[in-house]
């Protein structure tokens, strides 16, 4: 498996390899061998799905806060996405730092966001489809939202202001400032 280390230290962008013939393919989407070799060792309890049926959606930028901190390792099965992680570790030396990957159903990468982080995405086709692993159960009472065009974060999403479409829970988000001693 292709493992590339993005700018912010743990957040890894891994590419299993596919075993293409006249079939089509096959892949190892998930081997937690391959995760122990590429220095992931979480363990995964709770696989999500979503289906976003137009270009231009904005989904997040979410975490989950301690005891229920979230890892994800997410991948596009279906059109492509703009895969957004945020570091919100108060410590950390990428503090309000972001990083991406376009995640897409051709490239099979898949992005590892480790607990700490918020993670949003911006659909670049119509029907997306994210399927991603957590290695924490969901827990509506610690999740937080942070506005996704925060302008403290100044993140270039491939969709203007005016025209992303959002739920109204993330359009209503707060800023970046809203993140003092998350993790
Ligand atoms: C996250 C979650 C949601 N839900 C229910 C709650 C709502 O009734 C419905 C839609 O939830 P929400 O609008 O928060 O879904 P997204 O906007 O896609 O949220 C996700 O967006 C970004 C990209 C993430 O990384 C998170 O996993 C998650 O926050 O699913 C569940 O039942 N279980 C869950 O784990």
């Amino acid at each position: 498996m292709q493992v590339e280390q993005l700018s912010i230290p743990g957040i890894l962008l891994l590419t299993p390899p596919r075993f293409a013939d006249e079939r089509g393919f096959f892949s190892e989407t998930y081997n937690s061998r391959s995760m122990a070799e590429a220095g992931i060792d979480a363990v995964f309890v709770q696989d999500n799905h979503s289906l976003s049926r137009q270009r231009g959606v904005v989904r997040g930028l979410h975490c989950q806060l301690a005891p229920h901190a979230q890892g994800k390792l997410v991948r596009c099965t279906r059109g492509a996405i703009w895969d957004v992680a945020v570091d919100a570790r108060q410590d950390s030396p990428s503090f309000g730092r972001w990083v991406a990957a376009e995640l897409n159903a051709e490239n099979g990468s898949q992005l590892w966001i480790p607990p700490g982080f918020l993670h949003g995405f911006c659909t670049l086709t119509e029907n997306a489809e994210v399927q991603y692993k957590c290695t924490a159960l969901w827990n509506r009472d610690c999740e937080r939202s942070v506005l996704w065009n925060a302008p403290e974060l100044d993140i270039p999403w491939p969709v203007a202001p005016g025209e992303a479409i959002l739920s109204d829970k993330d359009a209503e988000a707060p800023g970046f400032s809203a993140v003092r001693n998350w993790f």
